[in-house]
């Protein structure tokens, strides 16, 4: 099967920092990935090393079955966090130059999706605001009608609704054009609203991958009388624990029904599964009974 991106043991270090560390994945295609994790985590070394902008310390990256960078750039739509465009070309200009780098150039989509915008396509870049420079970033990358789109928080420069109507069209262009998306966000919120597979990154490693109906399906939060963690049965993975002098309250990952009846039991929303991993330090030594940080889930 089609991996939109698979990466194995995978490590980028600056100069003595590791950005990013035995980082294993394997994202499959046609899936809008969301990728989250806090300031630092990584999220932005990952994507430049799946675009070939950066060259792994360690390990392997490979996208659309095929090493990472070279040929498979053109497959590739990549929008980097800080939206690059040229400040001294205008909007029309932004186009043509698209046009002339990329063979499946969609010239009608971008015309029409540069006028629903509202962007004057004589306006040269340089003074366009901030959030209309990323929606022409955005344009060109979804106008090159990639096979895989990578977008380093796309909407972080968006107004609200102009965030949801990309987001509308990211989902739309997904099922109609068989394309992959990977998408670093800030925003659970939006991950939620279009993203069907999650990763979660935290301090350069990998917390969490997987299909995100099936991590809601397997996270449950357990509040009953006070309980040591060692205690909990092996099958029951804990995320977080928390106490007071007589109530334990645990986030857990478990394939097996919870039977025990000490537990009152309730599903997990996305936000919960996100922030129960966000708070996990990546340093924390695994215990005994621990199952791997990473699981890949489908
Ligand atoms: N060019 C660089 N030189 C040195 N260190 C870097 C460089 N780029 C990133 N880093 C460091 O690598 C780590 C990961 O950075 P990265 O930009 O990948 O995180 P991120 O998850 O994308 O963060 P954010 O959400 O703030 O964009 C951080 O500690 C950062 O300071």
């Amino acid at each position: 099967m089609t991996a939109a991106l698979r990466a194995q043991g995978l490590g980028k270090k600056y100069g003595r920092r590791w950005a990013l560390t035995d980082c294993t994945l394997d994202l499959p295609a046609g899936r809008v990935v969301g990728l989250v994790g806090p300031n630092g985590a990584g999220k932005s070394t990952l994507l430049n090393l799946a675009v070939g902008m950066l060259t792994p310390t360690s390990g392997s990256i490979e996208v659309l079955d095929a090493p990472a960078g070279g040929p498979q750039l053109a497959k590739i739509g990549f929008v980097a966090q800080d939206t690059p465009t040229y400040s001294r070309l205008s909007v029309a200009d932004h186009l043509k130059l698209g046009a002339h780098l990329n063979p499946g150039w969609d010239d009608s989509l971008a015309q029409a999706r540069i006028q629903r915008l509202g962007l004057d396509p004589k306006q040269r870049a340089g003074r366009l605001s901030g959030g209309q420079r990323a929606q022409l970033a955005l344009t060109l990358g979804v106008a090159k009608r990639p096979e895989l789109l990578i977008l380093d928080e796309p909407v972080a420069a968006l107004d609200p609704l102009a965030r949801r109507e990309f987001l509308q069209d990211l989902m739309e262009a997904v099922t109609e054009q068989e394309l992959s998306v990977v998408l670093s966000s800030h925003l659970v919120s939006d991950v939620e609203r279009s993203c069907d597979y999650l990763v979660v990154l935290v301090d350069s490693r990998v917390q969490i991958s997987g299909d995100i109906e099936t991590l809601l399906a397997t996270h449950y939060r357990l509040v009953g009388p006070r309980r040591d963690e060692k205690s909990m049965p092996q099958n029951q993975y804990v995320i977080s624990a928390s106490h007071t002098d007589r109530q334990s309250t645990f986030l857990i990952r478990t394939d097996e029904p919870v039977l025990d009846p000490a537990w009152s039991v309730s599903q997990l929303t996305l936000e919960d599964v996100v922030l129960a991993y966000m708070g996990r330090s990546a340093s924390t030594k695994p215990k005994s009974n621990d199952r791997p940080v990473l699981e890949v889930q489908r």
